[in-house]
């Protein structure tokens, strides 16, 4: 057999088509789905080479970026996927777009794990939260706020580190009729365990309230689903609070299809702090069993407070009915 044969290349192909081709696997993984459609189109060989990465992009939405795949499935209309930027940690809203399939499937660190000088730190050599450690930077709450991080002697496989391996249950996206995506539990969780955290574009307030009222916009005029999550934190003071910014709409991880639940969902949203590093990160844990093929949820805030206007769909049987905004 030759080499026409083998790849299905013609003459012709190898003046326009044939040259995509060649490239197809550096040039595929930037192009949106309609982009790869119109180049599906184009001939044979394309059609399956679109094909193959179409059927990559359904089957993980991390890219490979996580510990396990976290696949698409929609038996309520023809989207196969949603397109985002995967990114398992925070990003600075200049950072570079990172290809569909570019994952290797081993966690990366967090960028924003960084030592800050000066910063507090343990000198344990690991930290075994079940043998009754005396690390001083665990906390003894139920669930942890507080982790080792670049300051400290241990590494990466320390015990008290829960947050920072990457997702480590299974997981799936699931298309809802009438909330559109959804991240469903893959298999049984039980209570207490590390979801995921909640990453995206760290944002200022000022970009924050911005990129709200685009997104407020865009909303009313058709579907679009934003996912710009503001946490804030009030200080023991009382006066003041921190506010986190992080819009996971364009580059984000799976955290940006957790629907609101009026009743809070079945998961808890905790600030976690690494000893010694730059930035706090927002966490989910699960706040009580959660069942194989259950939806996670946690709830955007208080109706009373701020509303889209939107109605909810979260089926709790104390449903206000309404949406709740994020409160920029
Ligand atoms: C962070 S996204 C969640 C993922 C989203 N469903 C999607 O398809 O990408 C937030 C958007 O999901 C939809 N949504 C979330 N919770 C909902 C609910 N309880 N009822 C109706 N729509 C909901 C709204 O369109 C909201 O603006």
């Amino acid at each position: 057999m030759d080499k026409q044969q083998r790849t299905g290349e013609s003459e012709k192909d190898d003046d326009g088509a044939g040259i995509l081709c060649r490239f197809a696997h550096l040039l595929f993984p930037y192009l949106e789905p309609a982009g790869l459609a119109s180049v599906s189109a184009t001939c044979k060989v394309l059609h399956v080479v679109s094909k193959a990465i179409t059927s990559s992009r359904i089957s993980d939405a991390s890219r490979c970026l996580e510990n396990y795949p976290i696949p698409f499935f929609n038996s309520v209309d023809s989207e196969l996927y949603a397109n985002f930027i995967y990114s398992p940690a925070q990003t600075l809203p200049t950072s570079p777009s990172i290809p569909w399939g570019g994952g290797s499937g081993r966690v990366k660190p967090d960028p924003f794990l960084v030592r800050v000088e000066g910063a507090y730190g343990c000198d344990c050599e690991s930290c075994d939260l079940d043998s009754g450690s005396n690390c001083a930077c665990m906390d003894f709450s139920e669930l942890p706020t507080r982790e080792c991080g670049p300051s400290c002697g241990c590494g990466l496989e320390c015990g008290n580190r829960l947050t920072q391996k990457g997702i480590s249950v299974k997981l799936k996206v699931v298309k809802d009729r009438r909330k559109g995506w959804s991240l469903c539990a893959a298999e049984f969780i039980p209570k207490g365990k590390f979801i995921c955290q909640y990453t995206g574009e760290l944002l200022t307030t000022e970009e924050a309230r911005n990129r709200q009222r685009l997104y407020d916009k865009l909303s009313k005029s058709g579907h679009f689903s934003p996912a710009l999550l503001v946490v804030k934190e009030h200080l023991p003071s009382g006066n003041a609070c921190i506010r986190i910014n992080i819009d996971a709409t364009r580059i984000g991880n799976i955290a940006r299809f957790i629907n609101h639940s009026c009743d809070g969902g079945n998961l808890s949203t905790l600030i976690v702090r690494s000893s010694g590093a730059l930035l706090p990160r927002v966490c989910f844990f699960s706040s009580r069993v959660i069942l194989e093929n259950e939806e996670l949820a946690f709830s955007y805030g208080d109706t009373t407070v701020n509303s889209t206007g939107s109605q909810c769909f979260c089926s709790s049987a104390c449903c206000s009915g309404i949406l709740p905004a994020e409160n920029t």
